[in-house]
């Protein structure tokens, strides 16, 4: 792959917080389509370094390029950005009126049953438990379509079924030409639905390289 043709390189990134060093010479590609799972253990620096490659937080040396628009960039972090007050339905008719689309209740509908939530359309967020306002999250991703997603531990509160379907959206992305950054602390799993696997350790990159050839257990 041509770096042209890179949907996000990062070149020798570096972070501190204050003097704290908390990675170095931190350097990787993803092309269109690609799934690169982020791994190491924790405080390694893997939601700091994807705030970085999503442009969230600005690297204390090195170089991200992000070749996408703005609007093709999906983050789900830690935080849920769900509305409390709102019904899932209409959680997600505003924020997909936020990227200009205007769904109608049915495609809403379809996007709540494939998260599993089509009972709960009618009831507010507020009261949904940690794994429906994550799967809640999840729908606002596929309502969107980017061609970058970012997903910070997108397994956290699921149940086995939920977590099955999420591996099965993160693969059907590749399918898509749509990339993923994904960290997951799964790692022995997910390296197998992953096309590159980086990972953090030891202040700098313990890894990078084609999932194939990852060792999750010499890295991690
Ligand atoms: N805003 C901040 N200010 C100061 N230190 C921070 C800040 N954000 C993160 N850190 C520190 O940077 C280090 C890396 O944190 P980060 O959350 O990126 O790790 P992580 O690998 O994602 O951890 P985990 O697996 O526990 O989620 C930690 O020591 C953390 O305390």
């Amino acid at each position: 792959m041509s770096v042209s043709d890179a949907v996000l390189s990062v070149k020798r990134a570096a972070k501190f917080f204050g003097n704290k060093l908390v990675f170095k010479e931190v350097s990787c590609e993803l092309g269109p389509g690609e799934i690169m799972l982020v791994a190491g253990p924790n405080g390694a620096g893997k939601s700091t370094l994807m705030r970085i490659m999503a442009g969230l937080s600005i690297p204390s040396a090195g170089d991200v390029s992000l070749n996408l628009d703005p609007e093709d960039v999906a983050y789900l972090g830690h935080a849920t950005f769900i509305y409390p007050g709102l019904t899932a339905l209409e959680n997600l008719k505003f924020w997909g009126a936020m990227y200009g689309l205007f769904p109608s209740r049915d495609e809403l509908m379809t996007l709540l049953k494939r998260v599993g939530l089509e009972r709960a359309a009618e009831e507010k967020a507020g009261s949904f438990s940690r794994g429906m306002a994550q799967r809640l999250n999840l729908a606002r991703i596929y309502q969107v379509e980017p061609k970058l997603i970012f997903l910070d531990e997108p397994g956290t509160g699921l149940d086995p079924k939920s977590l099955a379907t999420l591996r099965g959206e993160i693969t059907g992305f590749r399918d898509k030409g749509i990339s993923v950054i994904w960290i997951s602390h799964h790692v022995v799993e997910d390296t197998a639905l992953a096309d590159k696997v980086l990972a953090l350790g030891g202040k700098k990159v313990a890894y990078f390289g084609p999932a194939s050839e990852f060792t999750p257990e010499a890295a991690c």
